[in-house]
């Protein structure tokens, strides 16, 4: 079927549906990733995106039940330069598009996505509208023009959970809104527990905080700084999620809160947050940095990782104070922070995704390094909640 994706600076690119009849709106973003396409659609950072993948092809692997990175699809809409339908692997249970329908998502292709990309790269991210129902491209820019900007908006409380809830063994384990949150209802029964702050978390950090030997309660985004201190978790992480970091401020304010009570670790959106609880300045990226291939340098010891990454607003490194925090790591393509850590208090960040999902592997050392850093507070300190020492 016909569409036309209509971008707000008035650049046309016909193309077809392969998902039926239907409308689209949000910022067009280009992911570099060859593969891991069900992971890009299902990771809540992209709520409020279309996505285009550079890949040329794709659906050619169909989808499984077991590839999510969350409970449903996020992006607004898939565009692709070439939709496969006949799918082959032994894992897969349908196609893209009938995953894609059954979500009321829309995918098209028959577009040069490689064009769309070099656009996005010299204009920017932009929004975007996608319509088989509208012929005319003057309105389909107009309306382009009136959706709202990434900047500005708060998504993570969109995406967050509502209620608590337990990750164990791959699975939520939810809790009552109306029980008592204190330190009583840990199990114990894993090294170590974590409250871990849903601003639209991933499944494989889930995963991977499990694999590295934590209990894991997942607290909605707006959870206060109080309840985590009632129930005395042995580390604090602080998720990944969608739009732009200044506008969650009451989690701001709780990190600022937190800091220096338990260690902390944060990825991404949970990166920008802390940068911000550290009295740092946010911006938005001209396009942003999406895919599996983002070479990262570790500063300390001026190893390069190829990092899996997806993001548009950065923290602007000369605004983090020196004596407060160590710049740790840095994107080698345009220089912008990808990490940083607390010079006395038990607290790193990155922006980048060590649990990946779809990309390389090489930052997943990260999750063993946050339970050595709780192990080693908590035998230093017992229960002793950390005093910070510098001004926090
Ligand atoms: N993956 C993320 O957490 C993204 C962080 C933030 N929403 C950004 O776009 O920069």
């Amino acid at each position: 079927m016909k569409a036309i994706l209509a971008l707000e600076d008035g650049r046309i690119f016909p193309c077809t549906s392969f998902t039926g009849a239907g409308e689209a709106g949000g910022e067009v973003v280009f992911n570099t990733s060859m593969t891991g396409y069900q992971e890009v659609l299902t990771d809540p950072s992209y709520r409020g995106q279309m996505v285009t993948m550079t890949c040329p092809m794709i659906g050619n692997y169909g989808v499984n039940p077991e590839d999510v990175e969350s409970d449903r699809i996020q992006v607004a809409a898939f565009i692709v330069k070439e939709y496969q339908d006949f799918y082959s692997n032994h894992r897969a249970t349908s196609s893209l598009a009938a995953y894609l329908k059954s979500q009321d998502v829309m995918g098209i292709e028959g577009l040069d996505t490689r064009a769309l990309t070099r656009h996005l790269r010299e204009k920017g991210a932009m929004r975007a509208i996608i319509s088989t129902l509208e012929a005319d491209t003057t309105v389909l820019v107009e309306r382009a023009k009136a959706l709202p900007s990434m900047a500005g908006r708060d998504l993570a409380r969109e995406v967050s959970t509502e209620i608590p809830y337990f990750w164990r063994d791959g699975r939520r384990i939810p809790l009552e809104l109306s029980s008592e949150l204190n330190e009583k209802i840990w199990k114990k029964n894993r090294n170590h527990t974590v409250a871990a702050f849903d601003f639209g978390i991933k499944y494989n950090i889930l995963r991977s905080l499990e694999k590295a030997g934590f209990e894991v309660l997942v607290l909605p985004a707006t959870t206060s700084a109080a309840t985590v201190k009632a129930l005395n978790p042995d580390g604090i992480f602080l998720s990944n999620g969608p739009g732009d970091p200044e506008p969650v401020s009451y989690a701001v304010k709780t990190i600022a809160e937190l800091t220096g009570f338990k260690p902390i670790f944060g990825i991404c959106l949970g990166n920008q947050l802390l940068g911000l609880a550290m009295g740092g300045k946010t911006f938005k990226l001209k396009f942003g940095h999406r895919g599996g291939n983002q070479a990262v340098r570790n500063e300390a010891t001026k190893r390069v990782e190829i990092t899996s990454q997806n993001h548009g607003f950065a923290v602007d490194l000369s605004t983090l104070d020196p004596s407060l925090v160590t710049v740790t790591h840095v994107n080698l393509n345009d220089g912008t922070l990808e990490g940083f850590r607390h010079n006395t208090l038990p607290i790193f960040t990155v922006q980048y995704h060590p649990e990946a999902s779809p990309g390389p592997h090489d930052a997943h050392y990260l999750f063993n390094d946050f339970s050595e850093m709780v192990a080693e507070n908590k035998e230093k300190r017992g229960q002793t909640p950390f005093i910070p020492t510098k001004g926090v």
